[in-house]
């Protein structure tokens, strides 16, 4: 064995005169002999490197190289003075994302003593079927990308099996920071590419004006939710919670389920079940659904043939929709308990007591919230909102008027967007409140007459009877 410590800085020695050396060569030697003796050289001087390059390429074959994906993502985290150019771009509505531009060299060092350094190569490609045949790749791009990662020898274990599995790991904590919530319908063929936009609803729990008590609640079965993995686990559940939200229009259903996407951090798949076609249809699209996510099916109780289970026998006749309630409930219930982890279902209604029992019986929906119409708090909530206010002369009377009148948060919010000055809009809620409460007194008046007015009728009609 040649004493490597003894070769080594005699190595160093020509290959820091590689240069000189090329230069003369290049004007004395003939091309064979340079060749061959350039490429002896650099085979010693590899034979005798104490160091290990990885490359990690940006595709294999057809699909992305995760490792590359989760590398560029942690090396822009890495901020090091050493760098000449960096590459920004814009990756959610607040952040902006670094990522190392090509030739560009940084150290990285692990676990205080395992030193790396990463290189970015970008190398210029034919793009041409011809010259990358079976590459489909490599044949549309005009260069292929990929990082150097080189460290010492010694630590190869050390890399492979904890510092890569390390960046893996941050990269996805780096995802999940960067993720912006998106809207996707689901359409017959899968192609969620086409029919996703990004939700910026910017609706959050704070914001959003609902009984407290109830929001904390809310709040704290979908952080148990979010975190309950091993719980779901070990009782042998699937990791899925259904949320059934019912109330008049306006009172904030379709602004929680922003603010459920916005604090899960899952993108939210709205399914027209008037577009579905049959229950096989229904489940090819529910299987396309990645997990983290959340199905949000709105008005079910409009939906046609899921309002009763009785008369889905005669739905296919109707040649309509032909997905039954029984289909959606055995999907929801059989195969997404056995091949799903992470979802979240939310059907809204505006009329609870129109549902079929099998939607609403107990177990079946883990939670039904009810979204009524503008509490105190709520209204507080609202005017903070809108306002930014906690007190003013003018809440006395209309905590009191919210008290005896119907309103829905919807309204209220409309009516305190009418003014930036909050005397004029609050105001202008009192006299909107006051308006509402005169219309609900004479319904209230017209209905009590006509019981009235029956029952006088029936008394005569027994009377006369008698
Ligand atoms: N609870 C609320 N908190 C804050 N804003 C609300 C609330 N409810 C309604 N709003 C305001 O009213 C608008 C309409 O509310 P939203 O669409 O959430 O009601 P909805 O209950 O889904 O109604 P529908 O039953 O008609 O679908 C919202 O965009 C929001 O500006
Ligand atoms: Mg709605």
């Amino acid at each position: 064995m040649p004493d490597t410590k003894a070769i080594l800085p005699a190595i160093a020695t020509v290959a820091a005169s590689a240069m000189l050396l090329r230069s003369i060569a290049n004007d004395f030697i003939p091309d064979e002999f340079r060749n061959y003796f350039f490429s002896s050289l650099h085979n010693i001087s590899r034979r005798f490197s104490s160091h290990l390059t990885i490359v990690i390429d940006e595709f294999q074959g057809l699909s992305l190289n995760e490792v590359f994906e989760a590398a560029e993502a942690y090396l822009g985290t890495l901020a090091t003075p050493s760098l000449q150019r960096i590459k920004v771009s814009k990756v959610n509505k607040e952040k902006l994302g670094v990522a190392l531009d090509r030739g560009e060299e940084i150290c990285d060092v692990y676990e205080d003593h395992v030193q790396v350094m990463w290189k970015f190569v970008c190398t210029k490609v034919e793009s041409s079927w011809a010259t990358n045949p079976g590459d489909l790749n490599a044949s549309l791009r005009s260069e292929t990308r990929s990082y150097e990662l080189t460290f010492h020898k010694k630590h190869k274990e050390k890399v492979l099996n904890s510092y890569l599995p390390y960046i893996l790991d941050r990269s996805k904590a780096i995802k999940v920071e960067r993720k912006v919530v998106k809207l996707c319908t689901i359409d017959q063929y899968e192609c969620y590419g086409t029919q996703e936009v990004n939700l910026n609803h910017p609706m959050t729990f704070e914001l959003l004006a609902m009984d407290m008590e109830i929001k904390k609640v809310l709040l704290d079965d979908l952080n148990n939710f979010k975190n309950g993995k091993e719980f779901y686990r070990r009782i042998g559940k699937a990791w899925k919670r259904g949320y059934l939200l019912y109330g008049p229009p306006g009172t904030g259903k379709s602004s929680l389920i922003a603010a459920i996407a916005n604090h899960l951090n899952y993108d939210i798949y709205e399914l027209e079940l008037a577009d579905v076609g049959s229950n096989s249809d229904l489940k090819r699209r529910l299987l396309a659904m990645p997990d983290q996510s959340m199905l949000v099916i709105e008005d079910i109780d409009c939906t046609i043939n899921l309002q009763n289970r009785e008369t889905e026998n005669e739905a296919p006749s109707t040649g309509k929709n032909q997905v039954t309630l029984s289909g959606l409930l055995n999907l929801i219930d059989g195969l997404w308990s056995c091949c799903t982890d992470e979802r979240i279902i939310i059907f809204t209604t505006n009329h609870k007591e129109k549902l079929d029992p099998a939607l609403v019986r107990p177990g079946r929906m883990d939670m039904h919230i009810n979204m009524s119409y503008c509490t105190l708090s709520a209204f507080k909530q609202l005017t903070f909102n809108y306002h930014g206010l906690s007190h003013h002369q003018l809440f006395e009377q209309i905590e009191g008027l919210i008290g005896e009148v119907k309103v829905t948060a919807a309204e209220v919010a409309g009516e305190l967007m009418k003014s930036r000055d909050a005397q004029t809009s609050l105001q202008g809620l009192i006299n909107f409140l006051l308006e509402k409460k005169n219309q609900q007194e004479i319904v209230r008046l017209k209905l009590t007459t006509s019981v009235q007015k029956k029952s006088i009728h029936k008394e005569e009609e027994e009377e006369s009877k008698g």
